[in-house]
């Protein structure tokens, strides 16, 4: 099949005839644990108790090869719930060389739909700042959606074209998880089956290169930058990294990945060109060697200012000046807004009998007209491409609140007041668009929006017009329950 187009690679790839093979095969599925939302041990009972069957890497143990799987696994309520995230094998590495901390300042600076910026908040333990970063709008909404999906609200969401991403903000870690020609997709696009043309090659080495100086000017004095692709071209890969190291004149060092992590070395001569060689620090994962994807990955520290960061270093004022609100910090932080806080907890009480505890350590931030977030973050840098931060508890509807599903589902699961405990048939009936009389018993108080529950999780918003219950979760979501609903 894909063979012939990458007869180019014959000379560089490890283990050919397993390389073949491996793309012969169908690839299987692997998910990632979210620890934010689920506890290891009772997610992995829970879904074989369904007949998955599933096997640990053991450079990554919160990484599943799923082995068997009586039907896809997106088809779960865990993985509605946000309990897992599917990502491919390869695809987990770059974030492990990156080794976010817990309490860092982070940049993925092409996130979306958000496989990278969910591992490094569930890395850091959800304590510190993940921006996550993509100028695609269609994109942007995937990648809004999985980082509500799987509970983080230390990210913040930007909308920019990398190269251009704005100063202001020094960062410990920077990942430049390029566009590519996405070879390393062979086994489940056929679009990637058909190789890099000459056209693509060209261009896209240009737009790495670019991503990749943004990302390196925007790292602190020391901060650690992974460049990663999902490509087998040398084009894209080691000569990228080649020509930064040397544009770079020693203000950037190729460093070895953390121990333990697989792969083969980068490779340091292509169609006639050597390369620096260091470049042999970099890792090449290929289809054979996890069973899974191809990845590039490469890390660099950062060891002093770049020949093409602005003057002043990262964290300086960007072009403009701060914006509103800026003071020394340059980008205008925004503070958390403490009163609007105090009122999101009140009403939450009175609304759904939640307690203020549920709310611990997060902050509320508000957007003209549009609702009320909740961030682990005190502020936030002040960027006008900023989208969104955290997650959306409230959209503004009239003169009062509509509570967001996400919102619910993230806080509401142990409300006492205006909830409803829905069987699988009532729910089912609501997810269709049915209207369906609420469980004798069920704590409503008046009417108006109420928590959605079902075996104890809260699924949702419903609206409860004093008779009549229905479902006001997005479509989209309404439409994903109904699914897993229906196995
Ligand atoms: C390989 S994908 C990123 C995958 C993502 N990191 C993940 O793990 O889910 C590359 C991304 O680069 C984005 N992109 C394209 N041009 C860009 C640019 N000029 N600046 C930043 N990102 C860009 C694309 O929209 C795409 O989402």
């Amino acid at each position: 099949m894909a063979t012939a187009v990458f007869e180019r690679y014959r000379t560089i790839i490890d283990d050919w005839e397993a390389f073949q093979a491996a793309l012969a095969r169908p690839q299987p599925a692997t998910l990632r644990v979210n620890r934010l939302k689920a506890d290891p041990g009772a997610l992995r009972t829970r879904l074989e108790e369904r007949g998955f069957r599933l096997e640990p890497y053991d450079w990554y143990p919160d990484l599943w090869r799923v082995v068997e799987e009586p039907f896809p696994p997106a088809l779960t309520l865990e993985h509605w719930l946000g309990w897992f995230y599917l990502q491919e094998a390869a695809a987990a590495v770059p974030v492990l060389a990156l080794d976010p901390r817990p309490g860092e300042v982070v940049l993925d600076l092409s996130a979306a739909p958000g496989g990278k910026s969910t591992q490094m908040a569930e890395r850091m333990g959800g304590r510190g700042m993940v921006v996550a970063n993509d100028p695609d709008p269609r994109r942007l909404a995937a990648l809004a959606h999985n980082l509500q999906r799987l509970g983080i609200t230390m990210a913040v969401v930007t909308r920019a074209d990398g190269r251009q991403f704005p100063g202001g903000v020094a960062f410990d870690r920077v990942l430049v998880d390029a566009p590519c020609s996405a070879e390393g997709n062979a086994r489940r696009s056929a679009r990637a089956r058909e190789g890099a043309g000459r056209h693509q090659r060209r261009r896209l080495p240009a737009v790495q290169e670019a991503l990749l100086r943004r990302g390196l000017a925007l790292a602190r004095p020391g901060g650690v930058v992974v460049y990663s692709t999902c490509t087998f071209a040398p084009e894209e890969n080691e000569a990228v990294v080649d020509r930064i190291l040397r544009e770079a004149e020693g203000a950037v060092r190729l460093e070895p990945l953390p121990p333990g992590l697989p792969g083969t070395a980068g490779v340091t001569a292509w169609e006639g060109r050597r390369f620096r060689p260091e470049v042999e620090l970099c890792r090449r994962l290929y289809p054979h060697h996890l069973d899974s994807g191809g990845m590039f990955v490469a890390r660099l520290r950062k060891e002093g200012p770049v020949p093409w960061e602005e003057p002043g270093g990262p964290g300086a004022v960007p072009p403009g000046g701060a914006g509103p609100g800026g003071g020394p910090d340059g980008v205008g932080w925004q503070a958390a807004d403490a009163g609007l806080r105090e009122q999101v907890v009140a009403w939450f009480r009175q609304e759904f009998g939640l307690d203020e505890a549920v709310l611990a350590g997060l902050y509320a931030y508000s957007s003209e007209g549009q609702g009320i977030w909740l961030a682990s973050l005190p502020r936030i840098p002040g960027w006008e491409e900023r989208w969104s931060v955290g997650l959306r508890l409230v959209r503004a509807h009239g003169a009062t609140w509509k509570p967001t599903s996400f919102g619910l589902v993230q806080w509401g699961s142990a409300a006492t007041r205006n909830v409803v405990d829905l069987e699988k048939e009532a729910l089912r009936a609501l997810l269709e668009g049915r209207q369906v009389t609420p469980p004798p018993g069920a704590p409503l108080e008046r009417r108006g929006w109420v928590v959605l529950r079902y075996r104890g999780y809260a699924v949702g918003c419903g609206f409860w017009d004093g008779e009549r219950l229905r479902s006001a979760l997005p479509q989209e979501r309404a439409g994903e329950l109904r699914s897993i609903l229906a196995r």
